[in-house]
């Protein structure tokens, strides 16, 4: 296993700059994904942790040492990417054991090798088999089998299970999961899917524009998100924000919209001193609630629901912004009711309203 850390990396491909800049240390044993929209620069920076794409500007270092001018077959990463092309001719014991008779390992080691990881990816009762006839789930095991049967230092996995059906998808994920707590690769995991992201990872690197948003706990960028991009990105069904002011008077900061008053609680006064007069108010669906209880209860108006019967999606218009509403299934209000809304303010966020600018672009 390895630690990998990057400093001021910069990817440009001619005058397009990919990636800024950006700095990060992954522990050794760390699982860390990569997350963000298309484009925003997270297989160029896995490409150059491989040594699969030249380093425009700055360095990698694994283990404390650069590795800019180690070719990629040097640094011991295995990849497993979306498509995972294997031998149609030969066995899936012959394609797992591919890497390894090309390194001309001794073929007792080799079989040994190729059953013990056949076992972990369980894939024992296929060996004999060639890949034609495979469900894609299986092939999928049989290409990370192939990638760790050579003990990497680090395993590079660019959306590896995205082209998956849901079924599937579950399943692959509890297996890379459960490699990772057994085995305690240095992982990490390109993805789009938040959802994959913060079930896996221990420490989410947030990108877009070829930044770093955010690199921090999956608790953490839920909860306490560093900008309104991440705020956005992060969380199903998304956030909800809001216009609203920021004042301070006798009773302490708050924050108004709609005519509504809602006083902030200690943890935002930093944030509405940086924030300024105009502010960008932020809440997760499943911290509003239809009912009269809590510090702030608005009315709105129901335009539609959603039965999803292990939970309602209700969304309610107030003053003409829409919220989304994470509530019990036995709350079944119908379009056009009006309905109070309570805020619990605790989990409030708040940012600048210039951060607007970004949400809006994700949500284009
Ligand atoms: N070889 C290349 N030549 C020119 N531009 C490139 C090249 N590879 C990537 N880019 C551009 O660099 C930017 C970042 O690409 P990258 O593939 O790293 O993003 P990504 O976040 O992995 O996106 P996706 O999820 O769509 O693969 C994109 O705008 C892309 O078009």
């Amino acid at each position: 296993m390895a630690s990998i850390r990057a400093e001021n990396l910069v990817k440009r491909y001619g005058a397009f700059r990919a990636v800024h800049g950006i700095d990060f240390d992954i522990a050794d044993g760390e699982f860390v994904a990569i997350l963000g929209p298309s484009g925003c620069g997270k297989s160029s920076t896995m490409r150059m942790i491989a040594g699969l794409e030249s380093i425009t500007e700055g360095a990698i270092y694994f283990d404390g040492k650069r590795a800019n001018e180690t070719r990629a077959r040097d640094r011991n990463v295995a990849m497993s990417f979306e498509s995972y092309a294997l031998y149609p001719t030969i066995t899936i014991y012959e394609n797992i054991a591919f890497p390894l008779r090309s390194a001309a390992v001794e073929a007792r080691e080799i079989d040994r090798r190729v059953r013990d990881v056949a076992e972990k990816m369980e894939l024992t009762a296929l060996l004999d088999l060639k890949p034609h006839g495979l469900s894609s789930g299986q092939a999928q095991r049989v290409g990370l089998a192939r990638a760790l049967v050579r003990k990497p230092s680090v395993f590079l996995l660019d959306e590896p299970i995205s082209h998956l059906d849901t079924r599937q998808r579950y399943r692959m994920r509890r297996f890379i999961k459960s490699l990772h707590q057994e085995f305690h690769y240095t992982m990490i995991y390109v993805t789009h899917d938040q959802e994959e992201a913060l079930a896996l990872a221990d420490r989410v690197m947030v990108m877009s524009d070829g930044e770093i948003q955010q690199m921090a706990t999956p608790d953490e960028v839920y909860a306490r998100p560093r900008n309104a991009f991440v705020a956005g990105f992060v969380g199903e069904p998304p956030i909800n924000f809001v216009d609203c002011r920021v004042r301070r008077d006798a009773a302490g900061w708050a924050v108004e919209f709609e005519g509504h008053r809602l006083l902030l609680p200690e943890r935002l006064h930093r944030a509405a001193e940086r924030v300024g007069d105009e502010g960008l108010a932020a809440i997760r669906p499943h911290f509003l609630s239809i009912g009269e209880n809590g510090p702030m209860v608005i009315e709105g108006r129901v335009f539609v629901t959603e039965e999803l019967q292990d939970q309602n999606l209700i969304f309610v218009d107030i003053g003409g912004t829409r919220f989304t509403i994470v509530a019990h299934p036995s709350v079944k209000p119908r379009r056009g009711d009006i309905v109070p809304v309570a805020i619990d303010p605790d989990h409030l966020l708040l940012f600048p309203r210039s951060e607007a600018k970004k949400f809006e672009d994700l949500a284009a």
